[in-house]
């Protein structure tokens, strides 16, 4: 029987003395894809090279099955099988690494699919993450040095233990982290003293313990694996501790360092999500909550992957927050923009910043449930058939504080939009994200210098994401919807990407207006999506209500 060579599922044959053609094209091309990760050479390529008896530099790498096929028959059986490439990324969440079990079960998942090589990032186990800002705060507020009084300490180490226990690995997996958190937390008490560097410090053991762990069971089932701190593979961010945004430079390194390993020694990687490392300070920094899936956007960018999955605990991303109305429905497709709006606006399925990387790397993103994996799930791309869209999510942010400014000069004023954004500005202030009264109460200050100012609060911005184009029949559903509801909209603005109409009500009617719009929307049956061809949006307004007298 002829020997073949594998390239990613598809056998192929070829004649000896063929020459190796070599071109840089398609990214998504099934095996020596030097092309898809920038890098100059590819453990493929490397091994076709050694194959024609070639060394050094490749100097362009070809992406065509025809041509793998002419180069690899014949030469194949003297050589083996040609590494295979890294395939997509696949992240888990807490919920889905949560326990011995649930990582046996993500284990089975990952290995049950054999034709793609993945690039394994995990979020820390269960609330792990919460569980260890509790315990900084309890250490702080009660300076005890104590630690088995820390409850969250001794969940975390119990979690932890057992779950190395019954996975049959090395308690010594995390037995060094373990105790180096205990230490951490005498030192908050000591110190009195918690900062956002801390915090951050803090949190990063959860991600390194569950990589450690899940990486451990997966040599000991015979899967060899390798364990990655992000921190320590290229993921360089800025020092904005707690919500720190990845730099450029990230891209390369962790391509270079990935797909190194995995040429020289193949073994699943097995990264940390949520965590990088700052640019200047060199400590270790977070993305903020959720940060995970940034984390697998970012390495299916830097790789040119096929596929970045992400894993959660419900069948996609939904209608809308299933804790709010449970007859919210898995979305099919969505475009990168409206998964991107969706997220920004609240949705706790994505990490708000975690399609930039997937859109600027066109790699499509598949949110899937590791509980019920048959479930199709979402696929995010970057465009979809929009012409029968009208409302594809309803996204609620609550607590929210609204600035009614109105200008006290005369109508038109130029400058006046300027002024309002520069005090923003200056005192260092998201329009979206004013997070303390304390913030609040110094624009109100400065506002009023040029204007009246009202500081509305408790109230709840639902974002409607889906076909702007639509919007007049989507505003007239809405408002009908409302109305019979007797719920007053204080405000209405529609985004500039032109997939999302935001309103904003009050807190306490807020969930009964998305479940009415729910109901009107998606289980009505009338409207979801529609041929109906109507008009253009209305014009913008702004994210703040403004107006001159
Ligand atoms: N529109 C939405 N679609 C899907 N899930 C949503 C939505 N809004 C809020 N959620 C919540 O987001 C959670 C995300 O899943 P989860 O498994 O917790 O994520 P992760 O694995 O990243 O921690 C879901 O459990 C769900 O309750
Ligand atoms: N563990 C971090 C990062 C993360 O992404 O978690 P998850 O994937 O479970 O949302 C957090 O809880 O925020």
């Amino acid at each position: 029987m002829p020997a073949s060579l594998q390239f990613h599922g598809v056998t192929t044959s070829t004649p000896p003395n063929a020459p190796l053609q070599i071109s840089n094209s398609s990214r998504h091309a099934p095996s020596i894809s030097v092309a898809s990760n920038r890098l100059k050479f590819s453990g493929s390529a490397a091994a076709l090279c050694r194959l024609y008896g070639r060394s050094g530099a490749v100097p362009k790498v070809c992406c065509k099955k025809e041509v793998f096929k002419d180069v690899v028959e014949g030469r194949g059986r003297e050589v083996g099988k040609v590494e295979e490439e890294l395939t997509c990324v696949m992240k888990f969440g807490g919920s889905s690494v949560g326990s011995a079990e649930r990582m046996r079960e993500v284990a089975d998942l990952i290995l049950g699919i054999p034709e793609e090589n993945p690039v394994i990032v995990l979020s820390a186990m269960g609330k792990t993450t919460n569980h260890l800002l509790l315990a900084g705060e309890k250490v702080l507020s009660c300076g005890d040095l104590n630690m088995s009084k820390i409850d969250e300490l001794t969940f975390i180490k119990e979690l932890h233990l057992r779950t190395v226990q019954e996975l049959g690995v090395d308690t010594s997996v995390v037995s060094a982290h373990l105790e180096e958190l205990e230490q951490l937390l005498k030192g908050i008490a000591r110190i009195k003293e918690l900062t956002l560097r801390t915090r951050d410090y803090l949190v990063s053991f959860g991600e390194c313990m569950s990589t450690r762990i899940f990486a451990a069971y997966l040599n000991k089932i015979g899967a060899k694996a390798r364990q990655y701190d992000a921190f320590d593979i290229g993921f360089i961010t800025t020092d904005d501790f707690t919500s720190a945004d990845i730099l450029e430079a990230t891209y390369p390194a962790v391509a270079k360092r990935l797909h190194g390993d995995w040429i020289s020694d193949p073994a699943i990687p097995v990264v940390t999500g949520f965590l990088g490392k700052g640019w200047k300070s060199c400590a270790v920094t977070t993305f903020g909550r959720g940060g995970s899936d940034l984390t697998a956007t970012t390495i299916g960018k830097a790789l040119g992957l096929r596929e970045i999955q992400v894993w959660k605990d419900v069948d996609g991303v939904l209608t809308c927050d299933p804790s709010i109305h449970p007859l919210a429905e898995p979305v099919p497709f969505l475009t990168f923009e409206e998964a991107a709006e969706l997220a920004y606006f609240g949705a706790q399925v994505l990490h708000p910043q975690s399609m930039r990387p997937a859109r600027e790397g066109e790699i499509p993103v598949r949110v899937k449930n590791s509980y019920n994996p048959k479930a199709p799930g979402t696929l995010i791309t970057k465009s979809r058939d929009m012409s029968k869209a009208v409302l594809t999510s309803i996204v609620l942010k609550q607590n929210v504080t609204m600035l009614d400014i109105v200008s006290t000069r005369m109508l038109g004023q130029f400058g006046f939009l300027a002024k309002v954004f520069s005090t923003f500005e200056d005192l260092g202030i998201s329009v979206d994200v004013v997070a303390t009264s304390e913030e609040l109460d110094h624009v109100v200050e400065e506002l009023k210098k040029i204007a009246v100012v009202n500081l509305l609060q408790h109230r709840s911005i639902i974002s409607l994401i889906g076909n702007v184009q639509r919007s007049s029949l989507i505003l007239e559903k809405v408002f009908n919807v409302l109305r019979t509801k007797g719920v007053n909209v204080q405000m209405i603005s529609q985004g500039a990407s032109k997939v999302n109409i935001s309103l904003v009500v009050n807190d306490d009617e807020a969930e009964r207006c998305v479940k009415a719009l729910h109901f009107s929307f998606f289980e009505s049956g009338d409207l979801s999506e529609t041929d109906l061809d109507d008009g253009f949006g209305n014009g913008k307004v702004s994210a703040f209500k403004v107006e001159s007298r």
